[in-house]
């Protein structure tokens, strides 16, 4: 069963071609990293993905169940989320906990399982001893940093992240990766991450799809490896 199935897929903004060509599949448990230099239209590609812009040509299709049967969550970080202003809630504590609040799954007082969730997604981000901080006070990153850990608490199927790590130090992000790895191994979650920091998360990852350009044609995936759609991931 795929999470992601991309075929065939060409993209242009007013007829300027950004993608053309790009197929790749992401399956439950796999952890795969989408890369390529500025401009390459990766933002647009996870756009596609997500059913945010349509491409001319081809197809990009989210499953709509799980591996269980039930309805496919997804959790999505765009790039720049820290710019996100919010009211209520206004405490870190409140608003992750909104996160696992708003999956259907859990429409119910909180339980302490819940709760251990959202320490966990909140010590992941290293937000734990902030947790009663206004939301208004904190940095940008810091604030990149809750509205992912909100992300951890909703508990996806699939996470669809845009360049998370923007402004982490080495270590923060090695935990990040860490956490990111456990949910796909442990939990057979599903991952499509863009990402310029290709060194360090190497082994994490699980596979890379790199978009590149001959001259002036539009991107294409570049690695028939990553693109041609066959996993190389066990279970
Ligand atoms: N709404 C839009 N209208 C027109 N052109 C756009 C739009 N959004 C992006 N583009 C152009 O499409 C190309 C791909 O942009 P995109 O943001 O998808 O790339 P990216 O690989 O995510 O870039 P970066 O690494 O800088 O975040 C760029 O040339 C960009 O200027």
């Amino acid at each position: 069963m795929d999470y992601i199935t991309v075929d065939n897929l060409s993209f242009s903004y007013d007829d300027e071609p950004v993608l053309q060509d790009i197929n790749f599949t992401v399956q439950p448990g796999e952890f795969v990293i989408l890369t390529g230099e500025n401009g390459a239209a990766k933002s647009t590609l996870l756009k596609s993905v997500l059913g945010l812009l349509k491409p001319q040509e081809g197809s990009a299709a989210i499953s709509k169940t799980n591996t269980r049967g039930e309805k496919l969550m997804v959790g999505y970080a765009p790039q720049q989320i820290s710019s996100f202003n919010i009211g209520f809630p206004s405490k870190v504590l409140e608003f992750v906990e909104s996160g696992r609040y708003q999956n259907n799954r859990w429409f119910k007082r909180l339980d302490s399982e819940d709760h251990d969730h959202v320490k966990k997604a909140l010590e992941s981000v290293g937000m734990w001893d902030l947790r009663n901080k206004k939301i208004g006070e904190l940095s940008g990153g810091q604030k990149q940093r809750i509205a992912l850990a909100r992300i951890f608490a909703t508990d996806p199927d699939l996470f669809v992240l845009d360049e998370p790590t923007t402004g982490m130090d080495k270590e923060s992000r090695e935990r990040f990766y860490r956490l990111l790895r456990h949910n796909s191994r442990v939990h057979n979650k599903a991952i499509l991450m863009v990402t310029h920091e290709h060194e360090d998360i190497k082994e994490y990852m699980d596979r890379q799809i790199t978009l590149r350009r001959k001259e002036d044609s539009p991107w294409r995936c570049f690695s028939m490896d990553s693109c041609s759609g066959h996993s190389k991931h066990q279970h």
